[in-house]
């Protein structure tokens, strides 16, 4: 396989972006997306996103983690494919596109870039916190001092033994006040801990205050080993609405991959 690829990370959740829209990716290749993905043997990153055309709208987007499958919404590497759609002049400032969940809107100002995500109606408390999907199915636990937490390891045994082959992300928390909050991320299908994890920071923001610990209306400041995110949002009748991630995506490097 043979192609021209460029980096991107957003608040450190780092990917490999392909142009797809002549459909020359090998897509069934799992082991080789694998190893592209491979920080040792290959280019290094938590997922590899292409973009691929929609007839309706901007672009298509289509995700797979760093172990080669392809999974459901990547919130930061959604981001990180806006970014890219603008820097090859496929749209100016507003996005529409196609992901695994559905349809999202996105707009660019500068590095930030804000993303709608879908609305969420459904939460239940479970394995001592809240669980709920955010375009990725997510476990958010409260934690006194988050920077103490073992993630690969108590994430690792949540993932497995309360989710299955199916997996789900484990999000561990300390809330640092009404609307700030310190976020670390177990990532199924990077089997790991990632600096940040959009869906996550997302779904760590609805828990909050699902359990009453933030207010709607309100920007839910997010603070990740990889940088700072912000995620808004309105709760009606039940319902998580108009939800925005938002949050720095930047170009790291262009190159060639032959193998
Ligand atoms: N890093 C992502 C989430 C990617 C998907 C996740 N690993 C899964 O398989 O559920 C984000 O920024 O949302």
């Amino acid at each position: 396989m043979s192609f021209t690829f460029y980096k991107y990370q957003g608040t450190g959740n780092d990917f490999i972006i392909v142009d797809n829209r002549l459909q020359h990716f090998p897509k069934d290749d799992h082991q080789g997306i694998a190893r592209i993905c491979d920080r040792r043997f290959g280019v290094g990153a938590d997922g590899l996103i292409l973009l691929e055309d929609h007839p309706n709208l901007d672009f298509r987007m289509v995700y797979y983690n760093s172990d080669g499958h392809l999974s459901s919404m990547c919130g930061n590497g959604g981001r990180c494919l806006v970014s890219f759609a603008r820097h090859m002049g496929l749209i100016r400032d507003e996005a529409s596109f196609e992901a695994i969940d559905g349809v999202h809107m996105a707009s660019v100002e500068e590095r930030i870039v804000r993303l709608k995500m879908n609305d969420v109606s459904q939460l239940r408390e479970e394995y001592g916190g809240v669980f709920l999907d955010t375009g990725s199915p997510h476990l958010v636990l409260l934690k006194d001092e988050v920077e103490q937490v073992d993630v690969q390891s108590e994430g690792r045994q949540l993932r497995n033994e309360c989710y299955g082959t199916e997996g789900a992300n484990i999000n561990f928390v300390q809330p640092q006040s009404a609307n700030e909050f310190r976020v670390r991320t177990y990532e199924r299908g990077v089997e790991g801990e990632t600096l940040s994890c959009g869906t996550g920071v997302t779904a760590v923001a609805l828990a909050m205050h699902h359990q009453g610990k933030t207010e709607e209306a309100e920007t839910v400041s997010i603070v990740t080993p990889g940088g700072d995110l912000a995620v808004q949002f309105q709760f009606d009748n039940g319902i998580y609405r108009d939800i925005w991630l938002i949050g720095p995506a930047q170009f790291v490097f262009k190159g060639d991959w032959h193998a």
